[in-house]
């Protein structure tokens, strides 16, 4: 993460902001709401008019949201307003129209007494003219959106998103539209990359396959380098064929770290060139997505300036017992179910990191410390999370 820049900022539309990071203060550009509304669809009173109740006033106008009041409610008078409506002049409150009792269309019978202010919002409460409503660095959420079309803009100032190229090594792959060949083994790595890249609103560009030729690679791997974020998956290994270390090195790249204590994932590499960083990302289709999960994705969010560069982890129960050999730090895919004791987390079965299936079915990565010799069934565990919904609990239908 200190090896890794933050990017520079870019101008986007409001409808293409969802995700980004903001790289600016947004102020507010005036009072909301501009005047005192009404909260509640019901009548304006004066508060002293009802301190005993039941109290009979006269009606003296309909206000709507969008109009104005052109009268000043006096002593024994009421005027009927809409939700959003500004309080017109002498009114301190706002009663519901369900406690209230139509006597005729002039007259109204109030049920029941209010203090001063009651549904009432005032001017300014939701955002002040001028004040940040929104501070550099915030991500662009629905929420956030809706505050600024709140404020007006059409355009928000974001920080740019890394260009992320991705490259796949290997004499044995057979790329998505390549003639069948019984013999070879299907590039997912590419596509389940891509995905996950895709998944953060980035959209990379897929350079293909790499064969396992030094001068091949080569050529591959500078193209990559022209881009923010180069993954490379396969050939991170010890294998006489591993080329991929050795040639960013001659490349210029400065290899920050090989092999970590992890499972899986261990041969993941990372490296820094001027202008772009590196993720040697292991060959099997499961570690190398783990250690995007890991590596790639806190480093592309903290690329867009994101304050919150990692995965949310949960604590939930472990549902059936996981061995663990001490010495690496493993993520097991996992299942959760909400039930009544929170989350049980249970594994998605065999867990060899060249099983897609592992991955394809898990909500999240158990993390089992790396000094562990096995989890027991019912132990407080911590999970990363791979996305955020859940299965309804005690789901009566179908989802
Ligand atoms: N002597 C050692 N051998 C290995 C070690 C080790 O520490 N010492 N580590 C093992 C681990 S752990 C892993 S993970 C793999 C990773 O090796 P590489 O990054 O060099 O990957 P490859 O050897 O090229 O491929 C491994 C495996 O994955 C398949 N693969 C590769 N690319 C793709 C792709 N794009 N789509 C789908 N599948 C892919 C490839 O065919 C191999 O089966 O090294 C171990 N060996
Ligand atoms: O670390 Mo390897 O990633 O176990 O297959």
């Amino acid at each position: 993460m200190e090896s890794v820049k933050l990017l520079g900022s870019e101008t986007v539309r409001l409808d293409r902001s969802l995700g980004r990071v903001l790289a600016e203060d947004i102020h507010s550009n005036r009072d909301q709401p501009p005047y005192d509304v009404s909260a509640m669809d019901g009548f304006a009173i004066r508060s002293a008019d009802v301190a005993k109740v039941p109290a009979v006033l006269e009606v003296v106008e309909d206000i709507k949201a969008g109009g104005m009041p052109s009268w000043t409610v006096q002593a024994g008078q009421c005027a009927r307003i809409m939700t959003g409506a500004p309080v017109p002049q002498g009114a301190d409150a706002v009663i519901r129209v369900e406690d209230t009792h139509a006597v005729s269309d002039l007259r109204v019978r109030i049920d029941c007494s209010v203090k001063a202010g009651n549904d009432i919002r005032p001017r300014g409460e939701s955002m002040r003219d001028g004040e940040v409503v929104l501070r550099r660095g915030t991500e662009i959420t629905p929420g956030v959106i809706g505050m600024l079309a709140m404020v007006k803009r059409a355009n928000v100032l974001v920080y740019r998103q890394p260009r992320v190229a991705i490259l796949s090594t290997g004499d044995e792959l057979e790329g998505l539209n390549e003639p069948f060949d019984a013999g070879k083994i299907p590039d997912s790595n590419s596509h389940a990359l891509m995905a996950q890249v895709q998944a953060l609103g980035i959209e990379p560009v897929l350079l293909g396959i790499a064969r396992d030729d030094p001068d091949e690679l080569r050529r591959y791997l500078q193209q990559g380098l022209q881009f923010d974020v180069l993954l490379v998956s396969g050939g991170t290994s010890v294998g006489v064929h591993d080329y991929v270390r050795p040639t960013l090195e001659a490349l210029g790249v400065q290899m920050m770290f090989w092999r970590v204590a992890m499972k899986p994932g261990h041969p993941v590499a990372f490296g820094i060139a001027a202008d772009a960083c590196v993720f040697g990302l292991p060959g099997n289709p499961v570690s190398s997505m783990v250690c995007f999960e890991q590596f790639v994705l806190p480093a592309l969010r903290g690329m867009m300036g994101n304050p919150r560069p990692y995965r949310r982890t949960i604590e939930a129960t472990l549902g059936r017992e996981v061995g663990h050999r001490p010495g690496r730090t493993e993520f097991i895919r996992v299942t959760l179910d909400r039930q009544e004791c929170g989350y049980v987390a249970v594994s998605t079965g065999a867990q060899g990191s060249g099983m897609p299936s592992s991955m394809a079915s898990a909500d999240g990565l158990l993390v089992v410390p790396s000094g562990s010799d096995g989890v027991a069934a019912n132990s407080k565990v911590t999970v990363q999370l791979l996305d955020g919904t859940a299965y309804q609990e005690e789901a009566g239908g179908e989802w």
